[in-house]
């Protein structure tokens, strides 16, 4: 409702705004125009005498001038009031929250390249509490820090809070995403996909990952015999990178060993831009926000990058189906790819509501939504996992002692030679000290810091606090990790609180890196399979150890929803055998 009134005030302004330009432009053009002319004219019939036709023509630009002018300032005006009404939202509800901007809302906080949203959050937690408001643009949204309103939203009133809110510009494929769809398309397309991230079809993509992760254990050994100081980040991010590209995309790279790939750059390169000044620019003036989706997917690199990526997904389906008619296929791709066009082609038969009769079969996904999800399986799946292993590499070498005790579990489950292992879903369920250490560093770090947010559908009661349809929730993630209510000491590393007593004594909201409800991370046990086998094929052979480069206290930054690193993480790997194990 709020939205749809910020819509259509937005479009009534940008109508107003638009009319004045026009109109005021016309008039500038009329002024030159007609000075040009009378001047060519003044010149001549000043030798003829006719003067007065100068100044009726300036009389008619003129007044046009001014309409233009006077509509411009009215139009000005009536958006200045109503930015200034729409800022009043919080307090007639009664929740605290910072002063806003009049154009950018709090948005020079939130998206501010200097300021680490997380930090910016912690001091308005400190000042206002579990629940506050604050905008972006003049989209509002409030925090909800209290766990039982978090399970409410994520959970109990989940039909109320399905969506999570409109992008500021709507850029093709996200929009046929699962991260992009809405309501009952979006309940659909989940219903088709999630089987293909269920444990039975996690053991199909299993010798891609394990095969990755050899890759992974032979770059970091290069280094580690140069003794080099190696940057985590960068080779988690070749290995998630390699991992995603042939699990989602069928597209074969080599950016492990290739640390300059072109694909892993491109990939980078687009994650760098998508917060850019364009986005800010859509946010803070609704009116070009059409304009400047066009602009993004033409003319931008990481639109060049998306459609480079569509044309590369379509090809591959398009063979693998040529493949299939002419009986040449070759029947175990074992990918998410060919699991999406499985899921896609299981045709149902829908009975008409209103009559009772029962439509034709249709495809489950189109192409379209088939090549949107591959590609946001590369997103979600690239960077996430990523900064999740480099958070734990970082914790576990400066924690010898939880490293040794997590190598110890490894050798006793895996055996002592572990250079051809190939770990298996099963198997790394088995491992819980490995569990714990991840999940404590997931607590600590979790790598997806503002992207736990939803759209209120209708009017909803969280407590105390009314909240209108329309009104974006946002749960945050860092300070419900870091509440020394919830985790004694939060700042310390210590996988023992994942032990089974503590955590059933645990409010489940405490530890919600994936989110949670049934909105929450489709990839959870890509991201768990991926990240243990690799974790636990690095550890065998080598001891992570910091290093000069290793910063005492990470510097993180949170560019876009995710928590990165700012400078990388440098740490030294030493060869198992060549220390005492
Ligand atoms: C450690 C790694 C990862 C973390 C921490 C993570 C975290 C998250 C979070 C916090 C959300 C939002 C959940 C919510 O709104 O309640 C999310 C959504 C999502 N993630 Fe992940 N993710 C990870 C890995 C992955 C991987 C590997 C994939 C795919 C291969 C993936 C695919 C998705 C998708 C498709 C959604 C949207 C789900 C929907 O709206 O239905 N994620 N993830």
């Amino acid at each position: 409702m709020i939205q749809q009134n910020i819509r259509k005030a937005s479009r009534g302004i940008q109508i107003t705004l638009v009319f004045g330009l026009v109109v005021l432009l016309d008039g500038i053009l009329h002024v030159v125009a007609s000075q040009l002319s009378s001047w060519i004219f003044w010149r001549e019939t000043w030798v003829i005498g006719k003067r007065w036709t100068f100044l009726a023509n300036w009389n008619v630009t003129h007044h046009l001038l001014g309409v233009g002018l006077a509509l411009l300032i009215a139009s000005l005006f009536h958006n200045y009031t109503y930015r200034r009404r729409a800022y009043r939202f919080f307090r007639r509800l009664g929740i605290p929250g910072p002063k806003p901007h009049l154009i950018k809302g709090n948005g020079d906080k939130m998206r501010n390249h200097s300021l680490v949203a997380i930090d910016v959050m912690d001091q308005w937690k400190a000042e206002f509490g579990d629940v506050y408001g604050y905008f972006v643009g003049m989209k509002p949204y409030v925090v909800v820090g209290d766990l039982d309103m978090v399970q409410q939203v994520l959970i109990r009133d989940f039909h109320k809070f399905v969506n999570r809110p409109a992008m500021g510009i709507e850029i093709r494929p996200v929009i046929n995403t699962l991260v992009g769809l809405r309501s009952h398309r979006w309940k659909e397309v989940r219903r088709v996909i999630s089987p293909t991230f269920s444990t039975r079809k996690m053991r199909k993509i299993n010798s891609i990952i394990n095969r990755c992760a050899d890759i992974l254990v032979e770059v970091v050994g290069k280094h580690a015999e140069t003794r080099n100081e190696i940057d985590f980040y960068g080779v988690f991010q070749g290995l998630t990178c390699q991992v995603i590209g042939e699990c989602a995309l069928d597209t074969k790279v080599d950016c492990q060993r290739q640390p300059q790939d072109e694909f892993l750059n491109s990939l980078r390169q687009f994650l760098k831009q998508a917060n850019n000044p364009i986005i800010d620019l859509a946010i803070y003036f609704p009116l070009v926000r059409e304009i400047l989706a066009v602009v993004c997917r033409v003319a931008s690199p990481c639109g060049q990058f998306t459609q480079s990526i569509i044309d590369k997904v379509q090809g591959v389906i398009n063979q693998r189906r040529e493949d299939r008619l002419s009986g040449t296929s070759t029947p175990n791709h074992g990918d998410i790819l060919q699991l999406l066009m499985e899921a896609s082609e299981n045709r149902q038969e829908d009975t008409d509501d209103t009559d009772g009769r029962v439509r034709p079969t249709h495809q489950l996904l189109t192409d379209d939504e088939i090549i949107a999800n591959a590609w946001v399986f590369l997103l979600g799946g690239f960077e996430t996992t990523a900064n999740a292993l480099t958070y734990c590499a970082y914790l576990l070498a400066t924690h010898a002692d939880v490293q040794q005790k997590l190598y110890e579990e490894l050798r006793d489950y895996l055996g002592e030679s572990s250079g051809d292992l190939e770990t298996d879903y099963n198997t790394i369920s088995q491992l819980t000290y490995l569990d714990k250490v991840f999940c404590e560093a997931l607590r600590l770090f979790p790598p997806v810091v503002l992207f736990v947010t939803r759209e209120a559908a209708e009017d909803a009661q969280l407590g105390d606090f009314h909240i209108p349809a329309g009104t974006n929730v946002q749960i945050p993630i860092w300070q419900i990790h870091h509440d020394p209510k919830l985790w004694p000491d939060p700042y310390r590393f210590d996988p023992e609180r994942f032990e089974p007593e503590l955590k059933k004594n645990r409010h489940p909201m405490a530890w919600i890196p994936f989110g949670s409800g049934p909105r929450s991370c489709l990839g959870i046990r890509f991201a768990m399979l991926e990240a243990k086998i690799a974790l636990a094929k690095l550890l065998m052979n080598y001891r992570l150890v910091p290093c000069e480069r290793t910063e005492e206290k990470l510097t993180l930054s949170v560019p876009t929803v995710t928590l990165n690193p700012k400078s990388g993480v440098w740490l030294k790997a030493e060869k198992r055998e060549q220390t005492s194990a």
